[in-house]
């Protein structure tokens, strides 16, 4: 199935839910305006890394975010992978990708399964311990956050579901400047080993302690760069065909050629 995407590459206001509301909401209607069918959104785009503000001010934050992106989905009739946001539970605050089909309907809930800890994030949050796959109306897809793309098992582990295979990644993120080289090899890597298209959103601009490196990309199965941003805030566009992926995994069947009895489990 043909699918546009639109990936919102945003600069964060920092602990400001509000005004990141507010953006977001612009960059959907524009978004909507251009016939997307599916809006990617950027990590924890609603308060940033502002642990101050995530220990102190959090409170219900994420069940106002939640209703807001219904709205949004529903009254645009457009699917989407609404980045993460910190989201307070009984048993922790945790970094969560939300997914929404055109329907308003709240699709998964991922909570990031590895933590980083170069920026603290295990002090403060809590991690996930359940999967990234999701079904929406193009098929089934996965959604990763940030640093869990420096764990090809992870992400392959994705692909090894006994019943469903994704087509596509979802990667969100706030990856920083200084290490942007190191994001686009990675995901790179991960589109072709695993012979998906990897639809990846990174925020831009800065908070009081990091400087983020934008260059959100689409890249095909076969590890072309679809699309590609500089470090400007904007939205990016890219059309593919999930269907493409059958023929790619057909000429290289890397699937059928694993060695699982040489492979620590
Ligand atoms: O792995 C990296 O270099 C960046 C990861 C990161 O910034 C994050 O997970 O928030």
């Amino acid at each position: 199935m043909k699918i546009k995407t639109a990936l919102v590459q945003m600069d964060v206001v920092f602990g400001d839910p509000g005004a990141n509301r507010r953006k977001v909401k612009q960059a959907v209607e524009d978004a909507v305006a251009e016939k997307a069918d599916v809006i990617v959104l950027p990590e924890m785009w609603t308060t940033g890394y502002d642990f101050d503000f995530i220990k102190e001010e959090l409170e219900d934050e994420a069940s106002d975010t939640i209703l807001f992106l219904q709205e949004l989905a529903r009254g645009h009739r457009v699917n989407l992978i609404a980045g993460s946001v910190a989201k307070k539970t009984e048993d922790g605050t945790f970094n969560t990708l939300l997914v929404f089909n055109r329907h308003g309907g709240l699709r998964k809930e991922y909570s990031k399964a590895h933590l980083f800890r170069l920026m603290n994030e295990e002090k403060h949050l809590t991690q996930g311990d359940e999967g990234g796959m999701f079904k929406l109306e193009h098929g089934y897809a996965a959604g990763f956050i940030c640093y869990d793309i420096r764990f090809p098992e992870w992400m392959r582990t994705h692909m090894l579901h006994p019943k469903f295979t994704p087509d596509v990644f979802y990667v969100v993120a706030e990856w920083p400047k200084a290490r942007i080289e190191q994001w686009r090899a990675l995901l790179i890597a991960r589109a072709i080993e695993n012979q998906v298209f990897v639809v990846a959103c990174n925020r831009t601009g800065s908070d009081p302690n990091n400087a983020f490196g934008g260059h959100s990309l689409v890249i095909s199965p076969l590890g072309e760069v679809l699309a590609e941003t500089g470090e400007e805030e904007t939205t990016l566009y890219a059309e593919f065909d999930t269907e493409d992926v059958q023929e790619i995994r057909e000429n290289i069947p890397v699937f059928q050629d694993r060695r699982t009895d040489l492979y620590r489990q």
